[in-house]
């Protein structure tokens, strides 16, 4: 299939496709015995950082359920760990690393090493782009500077990132740097997933609705800017995806202004609603409710077709609202992509 007929590309690119084109957040997950399998095999981060593990796990649920999106297998966390902080996964408590805190802290980071120590995950994108189905789209991704941010600070996983928060307002010249940082990084690292094989990439911003709209548009809206500009000026027709997750009504604002060409929205937003608030059309993507979805049944059937028949005749990718549960029985899944995709 040529690469304007994927049926991804073309929603992505402003097409009402029907039925919607579909991939889930966390598709590739715990939730699968056949990832559980692999699991056992290596820690996290190897199993990113090896070729063949993160090809095996990528295509896992693209041969169960033919999702139109492979989203690579990796990790935002990997940004920060290949500048040289260091990085564990833990059971029950999610990743660990050790917090930037200073100027100090952020002067010791080594951006320029990025290219060469994730030179891995471009070798398993050049893979995937050979061994994927010809309908499936390739997509590459990287956190967004504030949320990344929030966990380098944080050092590990929190509800409300409260150090962070109070980091980012005692010592806003830090952590301005600390964005500019990772916003450069960040951009840098989405072109070379994209020379390697990503024809559509997306931008996880899931703690943007932490901030209040003047930070929001600092930390959340301006890096995505300046990073789609980035994009755009050496991969025009690559789109991107931004996901400033539980912005609320600063959703349409950051749709306006950052330049993405798809707004990926949470499970708390209404999709008819969030459409009409926009003056610029971008596809939108989402926002099945994961807990809906692991629960499944034929409320999850009607919640999803909701969602499917509100954005008919407009630009629409079918997604969850937030990763797929590790709890969530594949069963389920295989009956959302049914409900999906049968009309
Ligand atoms: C905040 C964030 C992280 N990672 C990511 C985000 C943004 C999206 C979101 O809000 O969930 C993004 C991410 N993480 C992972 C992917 C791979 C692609 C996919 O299938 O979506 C993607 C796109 C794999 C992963 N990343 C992680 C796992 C689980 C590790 C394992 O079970 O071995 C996977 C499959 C670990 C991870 N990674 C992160 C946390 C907080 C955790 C621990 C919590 C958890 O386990 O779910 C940071």
């Amino acid at each position: 299939m040529g690469h304007s007929e994927k049926p991804l590309l073309r929603a992505l690119s402003g097409e009402a496709v029907w039925p919607p084109p579909m991939w889930l957040m966390r598709q590739a997950g715990r939730y699968l015995p056949e990832f559980r399998a692999l699991r056992d095999r290596a820690d996290f981060l190897t199993r990113c950082m090896t070729p063949d593990m993160a090809v095996e796990i990528t295509l896992q649920p693209i041969r169960r359920y033919a999702m139109d999106g492979a989203i690579l297998f990796s990790d935002i966390l990997v940004l920060p760990w290949a500048m040289g902080l260091s990085l564990e996964f833990i059971e029950g408590r999610g990743p660990v690393m050790s917090p930037v805190r200073s100027a100090a802290d952020v002067d010791r980071l080594s951006p320029g090493r990025v290219a060469e120590v994730t030179e891995p995950v471009q070798e398993a994108l050049r893979r995937l782009a050979v061994e994927l189905p010809s309908e499936t789209t390739l997509i590459g991704f990287a956190g967004a500077p504030f949320t990344v941010a929030c966990y380098m600070v944080e050092g590990e996983s929190a509800r409300e990132f409260p150090t962070t928060r109070s980091f980012m307002l005692r010592e806003p010249a830090v952590f301005d740097r600390l964005m500019a940082i990772l916003t450069e990084a960040t951009a840098e690292m989405l072109v070379r997933q994209i020379a390697a094989g990503a024809e559509a990439v997306m931008l996880f911003d899931s703690w943007a609705g932490l901030l209040p709209p003047p930070l929001f548009r600092r930390h959340v809206i301006e890096p995505a800017r300046q990073i789609a500009a980035f994009i755009r000026a050496r991969y025009p027709d690559v789109p991107l995806i931004g996901f400033p997750r539980l912005g609320g009504v600063m959703v349409a604002e950051y749709a306006e202004n950052t330049g993405v060409d798809a707004l990926a929205l949470d499970g708390s937003a209404d999709l008819s609603v969030v459409r009409g608030m926009l003056k610029t059309p971008v596809t939108l993507q989402g926002n099945l409710d994961p807990l809906i979805l692991k629960e499944g049944g034929d409320a999850m059937v009607k919640a999803a077709r909701s969602i499917r028949d509100s954005m008919r005749g407009h630009p629409h990718v079918f997604n969850l609202g937030h990763g797929v549960v590790p709890q969530t029985d594949p069963e389920h899944v295989a009956a959302l992509v049914r409900a999906v995709r049968d009309v």
